[in-house]
């Protein structure tokens, strides 16, 4: 038998795609041929086909990234089990888990918590986890919440252990009743079930009766810091929930609460900002080499995610590989055939893992695993040490407790006080919200500021210093997160997205100059670019959109005409990028639905969230608004609440919805006048054509959801102040194109 000590604790395997490479190059030589026809064709057309000409040229740009993003698709294998072969229990590293909350009402405690008794419960020594909960909301309620879970949490985590439980946050584990409770179990296993199951409706009882009351519970003893503030003016809170003071590797892990100060008029860098505290706090207090951090609604869902991530990290050959392991991001009770095209399956499963074949999956934010060297600023070639570097003062800010403890994690000391409360007084030091003046605190360590997607910024500044990330997709996946649900929550989201991204593009980290002055691979330069310009990328559609309304309202052509042989060319791309997407779809075992809801979205999010990103970012580079973090907000579930409902688009009053129901409306409009025969003689036969109707058509039937939310009432209804404004900027259009003389 082969010495454990010599196989690979992960292995790579690359996927050949042929026949889905061909067609991309197909695709490609479709779209170069269209453009050249414009070219050729340029004399004779005006306005309509240089408008063409550019948006196609923009298509064809966009589709040369996403063959580079494709090229190399790549996934790994990992084996714990050769991982506790060769690593004894007590040998295996620490690390310090950290969940963010920010709003109590938005993200529900009960969510908060279920998170953080999965990540307790993890199948990892609990004397080497600590878990941290930053919570930028500054709630008694999610304080009070830790505080019951982690009563409930002595019995709870047990129990996990016990019996080998798969979901390790109780809701979804009690939610699942009849497959959790089927089989020859014994009835001990029952009884305790039963205990547990009362147990935690008990606790959530607790919780969910706490958020309903205004003032929930007296504010003396342990929560009297919470009397007299408001959240965003108050002093740093930390406390510790429960401390492992025998070090038990069976125990719990230590549980800390952390609401950093927060002032009036003092820049607190939204989520960057409260990473950054968490790094430092856990820094003085347990100092492990590799931090997980999860978003507050991220429920672990492979309780053996740490020894993957530990496979990844400790299996390469040397510590200048991996900085950093991204699980992908998965959700529970996702609705079905993802109305919403927010699951992003597809989008993982070629764009995301062939990214990760380039240098490495971007970080995403949630479900990932750093090491806290790479955080504090190391490159691959310090990684032997820094030797003291000088002025540690200036990069980590005046607590000589904290300059103490990097300089240790540079150095790869790993030192644990004997007792969390030691460090108290230099970690509210270092949760002051004046305590990053002048320090290089979001500029060259710890999470990056400046940007509303502080993740790719932060994973950006990391690939630049030359470092790999790796992808990790254990089955089951590691963690399941709550897609944002209805219209407006994920508008939200991608409105945020979008203008985050686009400040990176416009700003000195615009990834091109690190690939020219630092170690960002071109290729990996051209992944950022994708994700960067999606804000950017609203323009052409929406041109693009409005081509085919304008050529039949004035009667003209923006596609080749029937008798040329170019004729083809657009009909061609239509159908194979169709059956290329489609494919993609049913390979991955999602259904022809739920291609088709992502294909619609595809071409709504570009016309309302990413157009609103560009006018973000313009707004603030013309300092007219500040940057917001606008949370996205988390239901507990969602498939089976609202039955049928749940896919049904849903509206409120919010300007992103004023784009789409207007091309709605232009697009009614040029059919109508088409069907009328309303449209004027054409000019020398140049006449639109079946094409241009069969684009109207298609558009009309991408946007069903607003043709459905226009006669739609409540939520389910496009407010009629949307519909007003679309309807003026309907005529707008309409008169403009009837008066512009067809050229
Ligand atoms: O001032 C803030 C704002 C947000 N958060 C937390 O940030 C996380 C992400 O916020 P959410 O509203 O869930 O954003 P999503 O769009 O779902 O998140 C994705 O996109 C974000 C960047 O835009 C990343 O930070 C996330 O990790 C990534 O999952 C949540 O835990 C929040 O509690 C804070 O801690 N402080
Ligand atoms: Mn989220």
């Amino acid at each position: 038998m082969a010495n454990p000590n010599s196989l690979p604790l992960h292995e790579r395997f690359e996927h050949k795609n042929t026949l889905h490479k061909v067609m991309e190059f197909i695709i490609l030589f479709l779209l170069l041929s269209l453009l050249v026809y414009r070219l050729l064709s340029f004399n004779n057309n005006g306005f309509t086909w240089l408008i063409a000409f550019l948006c196609e040229l923009s298509f064809t740009f966009n589709w040369i990234i996403t063959i580079n993003n494709k090229w190399n698709i790549v996934e790994y294998k990992t084996y714990p089990d050769r991982l506790l072969q060769r690593v004894a229990e007590h040998e295996l590293p620490p690390v310090d888990m950290f969940v963010t909350t920010a709003d109590p009402e938005l993200e529900p405690p009960i969510i908060t918590i279920n998170t953080v008794l999965s990540l307790l419960a993890l199948d990892y020594p609990a004397d080497k986890l600590a878990c941290y909960v930053s919570d930028d909301g500054c709630s008694p309620l999610t304080f009070y919440s830790l505080v019951e879970a982690s009563k409930f949490a002595k019995l709870w985590v047990p129990f996990c252990k016990k019996y080998d439980v798969q979901v390790r946050a109780p809701f979804r584990y009690f939610s699942n009743n009849n497959t959790m409770f089927s089989g020859n179990k014994s009835n001990e296993f029952k009884r305790e079930w039963k205990t547990l199951k009362d147990e935690y409706e008990q606790l959530s009882r607790k919780v969910v009766d706490a958020v309903g009351t205004s003032i929930p519970f007296d504010l003396s003893g342990d929560f009297a810091v919470f009397s007299d503030i408001e959240g965003n003016n108050h002093p740093t809170i930390i406390k510790v929930v429960w401390e492992n003071k025998v070090g038990a590797s069976n125990g719990l892990p230590h549980l800390v609460y952390i609401s950093r100060e927060k002032r009036p008029k003092h820049p607190h860098h939204s989520k960057a900002g409260a990473m950054n505290v968490l790094t430092r706090v856990s820094g003085l207090m347990t100092n492990a080499p590799f931090m997980l951090n999860v978003d507050c609604d991220m429920l672990v869902n492979n309780p053996n995610m740490m020894f993957h991530a530990m496979c990844m990290l400790l299996g390469s050959k040397n510590e200048t590989e991996n900085a950093f392991v991204q699980f992908p991001q998965t959700f529970y009770d996702g609705l079905k055939d993802d109305p919403f095209g927010n699951q992003m399956t597809v989008v993982w499963k070629y764009a995301g893992r062939g990214i990760s074949g380039i240098q490495g999956p971007f970080y995403l934010g949630t479900g990932c695993v750093h090491r806290r060297k790479v955080i504090y600023g190391l490159s691959p070639n310090d990684v032997k040490g820094t030797n003291g570097k000088p002025e540690l003062h200036k990069t980590f800010g005046n607590s000589q407790e904290f300059i103490k403890s990097a300089d240790d994690a540079l150095r790869g000391k790993t030192k644990y006080p004997d007792m969390l409360s030691k460090s108290m007084e230099a970690a509210h030091q270092v949760g002051d919200c004046g305590y990053e003046y002048d320090t290089n605190w979001g500029k060259k360590v710890g999470w990056m500021y400046g940007s509303r997607t502080e993740d790719i910024l932060t994973g950006l500044s990391i690939h630049k210093r030359g470092w790999r990330s790796i992808i990790c997709s254990p089955d089951p996946p590691a963690f399941q997160g709550c897609a944002p649900t209805g219209g407006p929550a994920s508008m939200t989201q991608q409105k945020r997205w979008a203008t985050g991204l686009l400040e990176i593009l416009l700003s000195k980290n615009c990834p091109i100059f690190h690939t020219i002055f630092a170690n960002l691979k071109f290729r990996m330069f051209l992944a950022y670019f994708w994700v960067f310009s999606w804000a950017l990328r609203s323009v052409p559609e929406l041109c693009y959109a409005a081509l085919p309304a304008y050529s039949i309202i004035t009667n003209t052509h923006f596609l080749p005409k029937g008798q040329e042989p170019t004729y083809y060319i657009p009909i061609a791309l239509f159908v194979l990028y169709h059956v290329y997407t489609l494919s993609e779809y049913l390979q991955t075992g999602l259904s022809i639905r739920a291609w088709w809801n992502n294909q619609r979205m595809g071409r709504i999010i570009p016309m309302s969230a990413w157009l609103f990103g560009v006018v973000g970012v313009i707004l603030k580079l013309s300092g007219r608004s500040e940057t917001v973090f606008e949370v996205t907000r988390k239901d507990q579930s969602t498939s089976t609440d609202e039955g049928t409902e749940a896919g049904t688009f849903t509206f409120d009053k919010s300007p992103v919805f004023v784009p789409p129901t207007t091309i709605l409306l232009v697009h009614l409009t040029a059919l109508a006048t088409a069907l009328f025969g309303l449209q004027p003689p054409a000019h020398d036969g140049l006449r639109s054509g079946p094409l241009e109707v069969v684009c109207s058509v298609w558009l009309v039937l991408c946007l069903w959801p607003f043709l459905k939310g226009l006669f739609g009432a409540g939520k389910y209804g496009i407010p009629s102040s949307t519909i007003f404004k679309s309807a003026g900027f309907t005529l707008l259009f309409y008169t403009l194109c009837t008066n512009m003389c067809p050229l």
